[in-house]
């Protein structure tokens, strides 16, 4: 049976590391193109041998660059749980989800009425998807509490904006006090250094979720392994 991405991040903090989420993502909306010549599946592979307990695979195509072959290709090649991060608005896109290997879905609050939000997350369980139900501010973590989600996520940025807001890890130490009882906290965007990530980690979050820090790094794996330094 496949590990749960919750509880991997969970095995990785109980080895006394930080659970660092390495982002796999080809572009970002303000940076530009972040491969930079690089095999993105060879980068996956790269960072679940420098210790990644679970990979994030964005795969919106437009603005990130991503796609759902490159979420297969990942999967197909690393034995890791991976959550895929895209803008998830159907049971249609569930499915696909599935099928092409993750083990977890993003679900944005922002993007979606809470019916639809609560009938996404109880069809994600179904489908054996677990569902990190996203927030950015006070209003929409509290709606994520309302789903019962256990995985849950603030996300630094706010996404409406597609990434060209100046995130700051703040936004967690703010909003951490406001996460449903006993869910599993991940800070997500705009982490840049060990110290940055370890202040999410006293502000609440159980794990961090980092893209464009590690991407920009000349050495991917020896930046992974700073960034999860132990707690
Ligand atoms: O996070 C979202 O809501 C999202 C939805 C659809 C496509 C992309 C999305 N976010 C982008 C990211 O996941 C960030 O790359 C990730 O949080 C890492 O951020 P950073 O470390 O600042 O690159």
């Amino acid at each position: 049976m496949n590990t749960r991405f919750s509880d991997a991040l969970l095995a990785r903090k109980k080895a006394g590391f930080l659970p660092v989420i390495p982002d796999i993502k080809c572009a970002s909306p303000k940076e530009g193109d972040l491969l930079r010549g690089r095999d993105p599946v060879e980068a996956a592979k790269l960072l679940a041998k420098a210790g990644a307990p679970a990979l994030s695979v964005v795969t919106e195509p437009k603005n990130f660059g991503g796609s759902l072959e490159l979420l297969e290709r990942i999967a197909a090649e690393t034995k890791l749980p991976i959550l895929r991060k895209d803008f998830i608005t159907s049971v249609e896109d569930l499915k696909l989800t599935k099928t092409c290997g993750a083990e977890a879905v993003l679900l944005i609050c922002a993007i979606q009425p809470f019916p639809l939000l609560m009938e996404l997350y109880g069809e994600a369980l179904k489908i054996g998807l677990e569902p990190l139900v996203e927030a950015h501010t006070k209003e929409e973590l509290i709606m994520a509490g309302k789903t019962g989600a256990k995985l849950v996520g603030i996300n630094n940025r706010n996404i409406l904006e597609l990434e060209k807001d100046d995130g700051t890890v703040y936004a967690t130490a703010l909003l951490a006090a406001y996460k449903p009882k006993d869910a599993i906290l991940i800070s997500e965007s705009s982490i840049q250094t060990p110290a940055q990530a370890q202040a999410a980690v006293r502000a609440g979050a159980d794990a961090v979720l980092i893209g464009t820090a590690i991407w920009q790094a000349e050495n991917m794996r020896e930046r992974y392994l700073a960034l999860s330094e132990g707690l």
